[in-house]
């Protein structure tokens, strides 16, 4: 090989639809239901077991953190009736130790909930990751855990990489925070709390919080490992969480599919006129991409829960037509991505807005839509909270996707109906649906 195609960015020509996509497709686990059940699971004061666990980067790297601090994490495969035949990852609570390394690769479920786990280790905690999680917001997780009781060395700038020195337990108590830039600093003292010895009072401070149906995944999830949990939505003050301290519960959980990595699936239905299933859609859940039934809708294709013998499976039927929409999606910002890439082929213009947060996820979400979109002729501009999106005739073209899993997916949407679209490092679709590229050739049966 010589040196220069050393660097030669790896390059997927993206498929295009032959016609309208028929197919029924099983998506894998949710990951931040496995990131959120390892760390419970981690915590409790017994076994668990977690059925059809999502594996991938980012799950991964949480469960090797979880057992560098001596968890013990069993892979098998089982066929219980209640998870039926698959993959399940048998845990092992174990006192938390120190020294230990955690790499955090790109995962704001690691970088984020760990470091409150390492506070309860008996020894010092590394934590450092992939060059962009030094970009990543994380001063109010430092912080609130400071004020908590926890000694933290970092370099100042309220990210990674640092030092979690464990003290064996952490005091607790309540805390100020603004989570305005990532949820995940609430949802991160809330999953542990029921171990600091006082448990914590969360106070949020800032301007509105992003990814709301993700506190109330942590909040459900809590409760159903026994945890006590006041907050907003249940009768508490606005903004604020309680959590008490007690013992968690092993459980035996199935993790439900990835909504948000089922959407690339359903806006293929929706961009070629066709018809896209996803089995075991839960009728109920806290996952944000449940709300592409609604959004999806808006833009042209009709969405259908139906109970099969197996259980529930949700059915997306494009019309052949995609309309623009105007949309908040502060509540639901990892499906950005995708929603972009949709209004980018739609009928007319679409509006984008409450998502700023994200141009401090895996990449700038807002700049890498608007740069990649319009280099295949389109016509996105970036407003300060979000994207104006006007549909324009698009061309083939490199579709960088700057180290982001939802910038590859969201470029496969728009290769479908757009010849000679390549979609740069595709296989960073590995932080959260490994399979991406074979799950895609196997929807359009190429
Ligand atoms: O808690 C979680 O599992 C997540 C919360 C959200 O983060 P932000 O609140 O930082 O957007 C979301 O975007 C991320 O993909 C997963
Ligand atoms: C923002 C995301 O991930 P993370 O958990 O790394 O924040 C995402 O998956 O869209």
């Amino acid at each position: 090989m010589t040196e220069s195609s050393v660097h030669e960015p790896v390059l997927w020509p993206a498929p295009r639809a032959g016609g309208p996509v028929e197919a029924t497709v099983t998506v894998p686990g949710s990951k931040s239901v496995t990131n959120r059940a390892l760390v419970l699971a981690a915590l409790a004061a017994e076994p668990g077991w977690l059925r059809r666990p999502l594996r991938s980067r980012d799950t991964l790297l949480m469960s090797a953190a979880l057992q560098a601090m001596g968890v013990g994490i069993e892979e098998t495969v089982s066929s219980s009736t209640t998870g039926g035949k698959g993959e399940a990852w048998r845990v092992i609570p174990a006192g938390l130790h120190g020294p230990a390394t955690v790499d955090v690769g790109n995962a704001g479920t690691v970088m984020r909930f760990l470091p409150p786990v390492a506070a309860l280790a008996d020894g010092p905690v590394r934590f450092d990751g992939d060059p962009r999680s030094y970009e990543r917001p994380l001063g109010g997780v430092i912080g609130a855990l400071r004020s908590l009781g926890a000694r933290i060395d970092d370099d100042g700038r309220g990210a990674l990489p640092l030092t979690v020195h464990g003290g064996g337990a952490l005091e607790g108590g309540s805390v100020r925070i603004d989570a305005s830039s990532s949820s995940q600093f609430v949802s991160s003292l809330l999953l542990s709390a029921p171990c600091f010895n006082q448990g914590v009072e969360v106070r949020h401070v800032g301007s509105a919080l992003p990814s709301m149906p993700h506190i109330r995944m942590t909040v459900d999830m809590l409760r159903a490992v026994g945890a006590q949990v006041d907050e907003p939505e249940t009768g508490g003050e606005p903004d604020v969480w309680r959590v008490s301290r007690s013992a968690l519960l092993g459980r035996d959980l199935t993790i439900e599919p990835d909504l948000s990595n089922a959407q690339p699936f359903l806006a293929a239905a929706l961009v070629t006129g066709g018809r896209v299933t996803i089995p075991d859609w839960p009728e109920r859940t806290t996952q944000p991409g449940d709300a592409l039934r609604r959004i999806f809708t808006e833009m042209g294709g009709s969405c259908e829960l139906t109970t099969t013998p197996d259980g529930t499976a949700l059915v997306l039927t494009g019309s052949g037509r995609i309309h623009g929409i105007d949309v908040d999606l502060r509540e639901v910002g990892e499906l950005t991505p995708g929603i972009a890439a949709v209004a980018a082929l739609a009928d007319s213009p679409s509006t984008l807005r409450g998502v700023a947060h994200l141009r401090l996820h895996e990449t700038d979400r807002l700049a890498a839509l608007t740069e990649e979109i319009n280099r295949l002729g389109g016509d996105v501009t970036e407003t300060e909270d979000g994207l104006h999106i006007r549909p324009r005739p698009l061309h083939g073209g490199t579709f960088r996707t700057y180290d982001d899993h939802r910038m590859a997916t969201a470029g496969s949407v728009i290769g479908l109906v757009v010849p000679g679209v390549r979609i740069e490092n595709v296989e960073t679709t590995a932080k959260t649906l490994p399979d991406f590229p074979r799950m895609w050739a196997e929807m359009l049966g190429v």
